[in-house]
């Protein structure tokens, strides 16, 4: 694996879980795999558990990881080229860029979309030019338009808490929220799970909240909140803003919240989130607080998705 920023770097889905599942039962089984190498997880934006959840898989895989939070302590940097820098932006990515790669074996970075003009963002451009400028493997910590670390340990926890003979249903659920957010958790998730093929998929979500074709193409679209929940295994709860007309908060109807009324529609459904939420908003504390949730599994797997990609990364790193 040369990058890991989407599903498209992935050959084999569940052969990745499988590696990280092995992990999760004997997390220091490689422990030298990353003897005397390093990882920069460079953030342009907050974390915590994409954060923390690599730093230990690192420790666990024998390597140094080296956090810069470059949106809070470092200059400012301009990613467009042949841009004239006379105005907030302090130091090119093409300049940086290098430097980190000389640094580090591995580069991580998280960066989140402006949601003020969706070409942009939709481009990809901040973690394409690090892929372009560091010349050593980068690594997607949620980027402007997926989360693939977040999905990888999403598919691993569904795995993981279905052992039926048949196909799991799988809703992904828009829910209400106070601030425009990012599509990068919904688009991701719904790329992992069309791609990994083996879930009958739903989306449901209100009128104009329609996520990128490119993403969904498999799935069954629904408004009908009520109906997309009938018999559902596993209940994935995400607020984002709006995709076509770009980053806009347009409903925000309380009825959307997923309740544990709701969940008897459901084939008493686990529920999912990638976290950090809202409570009472994008979710109730019934929920949460309740026996179908798993959001704290599903946060604890992030390790061992981290752990899996990481080892694959190395292979592909110098000396
Ligand atoms: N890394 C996981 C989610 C990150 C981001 N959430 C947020 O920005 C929440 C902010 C808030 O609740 O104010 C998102 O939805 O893509
Ligand atoms: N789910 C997730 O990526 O969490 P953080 O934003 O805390 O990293």
């Amino acid at each position: 694996m040369r990058n890991f920023i989407s599903v498209e770097d992935v050959q084999d889905i569940n052969g990745l879980v499988r590696k990280a599942l092995d992990f999760k039962a004997d997390p220091l089984k490689n422990k030298q795999a990353g003897a005397g190498k390093r990882i920069g997880l460079i953030f342009l934006n907050p974390s915590m558990r994409t954060r923390l959840s690599t730093q230990v898989a690192a420790a666990n895989l024998g390597m140094e990881a080296i956090v810069f939070n470059v949106g809070q302590d470092g200059w400012t940097l301009e990613f467009e080229e042949e841009a004239i820098m006379s105005g907030n932006t302090v130091e090119h990515v093409k300049d940086a860029a290098p430097i980190l790669g000389n640094y580090f074996d591995i580069l991580a970075i998280r960066t989140f979309p402006s949601l003020q003009n969706k070409a942009d963002d939709y481009s990809e451009l901040y973690i394409k030019q690090f892929i372009k400028y560091a010349g050593i493997p980068v690594l997607s910590l949620e980027s402007a338009t997926l989360h693939p670390l977040q999905s990888l340990t999403d598919i691993l926890t569904i795995q993981e808490h279905f052992k039926e003979k048949r196909r799991p249903k799988i809703v992904l659920t828009w829910a209400p929220h106070v601030k425009a957010l990012p599509q990068c958790v919904g688009n991701s998730f719904s790329q992992w799970v069309n791609a990994w093929g083996e879930a009958d998929f739903v989306i449901t979500h209100p009128e104009d909240y329609e996520l990128d074709k490119q993403f969904t193409q498999g799935a069954s679209i629904t408004h009908d909140q009520d109906y997309a929940l009938r018999d559902a295994d596993f209940v994935y709860v995400k607020n984002w803003s709006t995709y076509n007309d770009y980053g806009r908060i347009y409903c925000n109807d309380p009825a959307w919240m997923l309740t544990n009324e709701k969940l008897l529609k459901t084939n008493h459904a686990k529920v999912m989130h990638c976290l950090p939420v809202r409570r009472n908003v994008e979710l109730s504390d019934e929920i949460l607080d309740g026996a179908n949730s798993i959001v704290t599994q599903q946060a604890s797997n992030r390790v061992w998705a981290a752990q899996a990609v990481l080892s694959e990364l190395l292979k592909n790193t110098k000396g």
